[in-house]
């Protein structure tokens, strides 16, 4: 990996919650569990030894269930809350040395926030609202209006520009928390939970919105998110805690073909693998095998499947563009299909 593509680095993050977080770091550090934490000293294990690497113009997904340590992790970035112990380095920079001038420039201009609720201003108007950060940092407001405008057509909301919140639906609330986020031109978008109050068609969309935009864009991105389904669709790179740990990272499709432990497996056990998985994560790179069925290396399996017309012997050729670049065999596929388990007990 080239560090220079990394835009934040979190190293041996640690936080405890409670008055006494400091003299239980050796502790945390040692392995007591979170509960023996709790139950012993009254202190909450909030983070344990975090060391993620978010790469620049990537969507990195942190994913994890009710109280796995999302939010706490994501406020540390902005240093809304500090660490017990561990590094925040953003662009190379420390955020930890930074005094309230800084913190304060890093916020407004290098970060910007999706949130569940919207987080949008009531008595403004939708272009007042997109326009809020740059406004904020005291930019030209003819200048602000002007790209406001073409945020707003970009995410859908041509001719809203002067409405109120309240005039708007859910989703059509969300797209201008997006628009208001492209608005502010920070390199780095952190989306806590953005989507998780959206009907699951409005939700759905807002993701193709985003993944979308992220073509042209590759801004960071860092989205918060409990829902698998929306997590593998969205992340580049995934992260997925557990009461306060990683218990696994890397790039989605890995690790729905190889989880790391039963946790894992578990979560991922639902998943419909034939829609998620990826004819490039399962195919193989000999090329001897030529056959006139041909398949994108990012198609599905369940698109392979129909390509082969479910035919068990036929071998597809797998396509990067125009570039032949493996085979996939239909044997492959069915034992993608079929959840990796570490124990046949369990
Ligand atoms: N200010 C605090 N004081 C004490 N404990 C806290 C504090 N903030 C968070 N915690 C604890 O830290 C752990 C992680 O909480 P966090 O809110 O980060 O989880 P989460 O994954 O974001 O959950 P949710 O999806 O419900 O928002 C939990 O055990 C929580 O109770």
């Amino acid at each position: 990996m080239d560090k220079t593509d990394s835009h934040i680095s979190i190293r041996g993050l640690y936080k405890i919650f409670g008055t006494e977080a400091e003299a239980m770091l050796p502790l945390a550090k040692s392995g007591m569990s979170k509960s023996d934490m709790l139950a012993q000293h009254k202190q909450v294990l909030g983070l344990r030894n975090i060391n993620i690497e978010i790469m620049k113009g990537e969507i990195t997904v942190v994913m994890g269930l009710s109280g796995s340590g999302k939010s706490t992790l994501i406020r540390h970035l902005n240093r809304l809350i500090d660490p017990t112990d561990g590094e925040i380095l953003v662009n190379g920079n420390d955020v930890l040395k930074l005094d309230e001038n800084e913190l304060r420039t890093l916020r407004r201009t290098q970060m910007s926030m999706v949130f569940q609720k919207f987080a949008l201003l009531p008595h403004e108007t939708v272009l007042q609202n997109t326009g809020l950060a740059r406004n904020v940092r005291g930019e030209d407001i003819v200048e602000t209006d002007k790209v406001a405008r073409k945020w707003l057509k970009r995410v859908g909301l041509e001719g809203s520009e002067n409405l109120y919140p309240n005039q708007l639906s859910g989703g059509m609330q969300q797209r201008v928390g997006l628009a208001r986020a492209l608005t502010s031109d920070s390199e780095l978008m952190l989306m806590d939970e953005a989507y998780s109050a959206l009907d699951p068609l409005i939700r759905s969309s807002m993701q193709d919105l985003l993944l979308d935009l992220q073509k042209d864009l590759k801004k960071t991105v860092i989205f918060i998110t409990h829902d698998l389904d929306e997590a593998l669709k969205l992340a580049d790179h995934l992260v997925i805690l557990k009461d306060g740990e990683i218990v696994q990272q890397g790039e989605p499709q890995g690790i729905l073909l190889s989880p790391a432990d039963p946790y894992i497996e578990d979560f991922v056990s639902d998943i419909n693998r034939a829609r998620v998985i990826r004819v490039g994560s399962v195919m193989n790179e000999d090329r001897s095998t030529v056959t006139d069925l041909k398949i994108d290396e990012q198609a599905t399996l369940e698109q392979a499947i129909l390509v082969a017309q479910g035919q068990a012997e036929t071998s597809l050729t797998v396509m990067r563009g125009h570039t032949r670049i493996g085979t996939l065999k239909m044997s492959d596929v069915l034992r993608a299909l079929v959840p990796r388990r570490s124990s046949t007990n369990s």
